[in-house]
């Protein structure tokens, strides 16, 4: 039996205060102003600090809005991912923007747009259904497209999902092995609110003997009372607890939704809200479609460690059994749009603005001629990685840079409006329009 005390426990973050953090922290590992360079490997150690570091850097540079986006950020968020299994990450969200989603999440549940309920189930590890009441209501769950035509503000949940889909198209450059290279749709948003008592029994997202397509799961809390219902993340197995995490505000948690992350959530001591997204793996997913696999969690038989193991009152649990309305079929499944605004260390925040992976962009950009040289300066979308330009003739490959703004030197003078960039590794076309001198 392991002694809770000796766990991790990550409670509500206290906001950070950067002139007490930065003389002890900053100067350790990440000075002021710089940005690691693309890692050639990942750093060993599994250090929550570096992310509070990171976030207080870009928070003093003005970035407090996109701080996971930078190599830095992006490479110690793929590093505690590859060697811890998840990756919480505080204040993902501005206060202000999570404060919106939670505004509109509870006037969701209010309005009886989380319609789907939850069962009771009598037994220690919730296994035994046979006392199932319906009556008692367990969490309520609503599937969303993060849309405005769904009724989201679009500075809220669409955002959001933007935001964290560009974020782990960014990851890509960092992860190695059985990573996210291939992430390529995710499922609708899960909107859940957790009432007092509402609990989710161990489990994973992606445990079957067949792969249901399930790579990674994204956790948004949105509470910003404090309430239980901590997040309880085991190891692989699932007998050992590796760390308890409160369902704070603007807190994100990835995790591998495979079996090397067996989870669950301890009862809540009040209403408690999240959004959840699944991010599918193209190959393993379109194997799933065919075999007929559905995208479901499997409760985990082993209860020995199981929080609530001297409980022997009902508990609220999710019904994994319960698979229409838990986990909607293949056809809901959503392209990951990203934004492709620049992400430059010192300039303004980008502004979020949906790009879908499968369309044609077009980007505007001005063409100068400096020097007898005619430079256009081409904002790089982040779904590419190498790109090739024609442009009267001339062929030029690119290798993709991230976050920076290209500069195409044309030695002579650019005569057509358009330079057609193909966009190799998404098979796209895009064109950039450049005005004529
Ligand atoms: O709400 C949470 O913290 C986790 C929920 C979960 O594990 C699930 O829905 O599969
Ligand atoms: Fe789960």
């Amino acid at each position: 039996m392991q002694l809770i005390s000796t766990l991790p426990i990550r409670l509500t973050p206290s906001k950070p205060q950067p002139s007490n953090l930065l003389p002890s922290v900053l100067p350790l590992v990440l000075p002021l102003g710089e940005t690691l360079p693309p890692p050639t490997s990942l750093p060993p150690a599994y250090h929550p600090w570096l992310l509070t570091a990171l976030k207080v850097k870009y928070t003093l540079k003005g970035k407090q809005s996109w701080w996971t986006i930078f190599n830095d950020s992006l490479q110690t968020i793929s590093s505690h991912l590859h060697t811890e299994g998840y990756c919480v990450i505080d204040d993902f969200l501005t206060l202000e923007h999570g404060s919106l989603i939670a505004e509109e999440v509870k006037r969701a549940y209010t309005n009886g747009k989380l319609p789907d309920l939850g069962v009771i189930t009598d037994g220690r590890d919730g296994s035994n259904t046979s006392t199932v009441n319906q009556t008692v209501r367990g969490d309520y769950i609503g599937w969303f497209s993060p849309s405005v035509s769904e009724g989201w503000s679009k500075e809220g949940l669409p955002d959001y999902v933007t935001k964290l889909n560009t974020v782990l198209d960014q990851m890509k450059v960092f992860t190695e092995g059985k990573g996210i290279q291939n992430l390529v749709s995710r499922s609708r948003a899960m909107v859940t609110c957790y009432p007092k008592g509402g609990r989710y029994t161990k489990h994973v997202d992606n445990g079957g003997m067949r792969g249901n397509g399930r790579r990674l799961t994204a956790l948004l809390y949105l509470n910003e009372e404090e309430v239980s219902g901590e997040l309880k993340v085991y190891a692989a197995g699932g007998s050992q607890c590796k760390e308890i995490i409160s369902p704070s505000m603007g807190r994100v948690v990835l995790f591998w939704s495979d079996s090397r992350v067996p989870h669950e959530v301890l009862p809540s001591t009040g209403e408690r809200f999240c959004v959840t997204i699944w991010f599918f793996d193209g190959p393993e997913w379109s194997e799933a479609k065919l075999k007929g696999v559905v995208p479901e969690s499997t409760k985990l038989e082993d209860s020995s460690n199981s929080s609530d193991s001297n409980n022997k009152s009902p508990s609220l649990q999710h019904d994994p059994s319960n698979k229409i309305n838990r986990e909607p079929g293949g056809e809901d499944l959503e392209p990951m749009t990203v934004t492709n605004e620049p992400f430059i260390e010192n300039g303004n925040e980008p502004v979020l603005r949906d790009i879908s992976l499968s369309s044609k962009p077009t980007l505007n950009c001005n063409v100068e001629n400096v020097e007898g040289e005619y430079i256009i300066k081409l904002p790089i979308p982040k779904d590419v990685e190498d790109m090739e330009v024609e442009c009267d003739g001339y062929v030029l490959t690119l290798k993709h840079k991230m976050y920076e703004i290209y500069e195409i030197k044309f030695e002579e003078r650019v005569e057509e409006n358009n330079v057609r960039c193909k966009v190799s590794r998404k098979k796209g076309i895009m064109t950039v329009k450049c005005p004529k001198l």
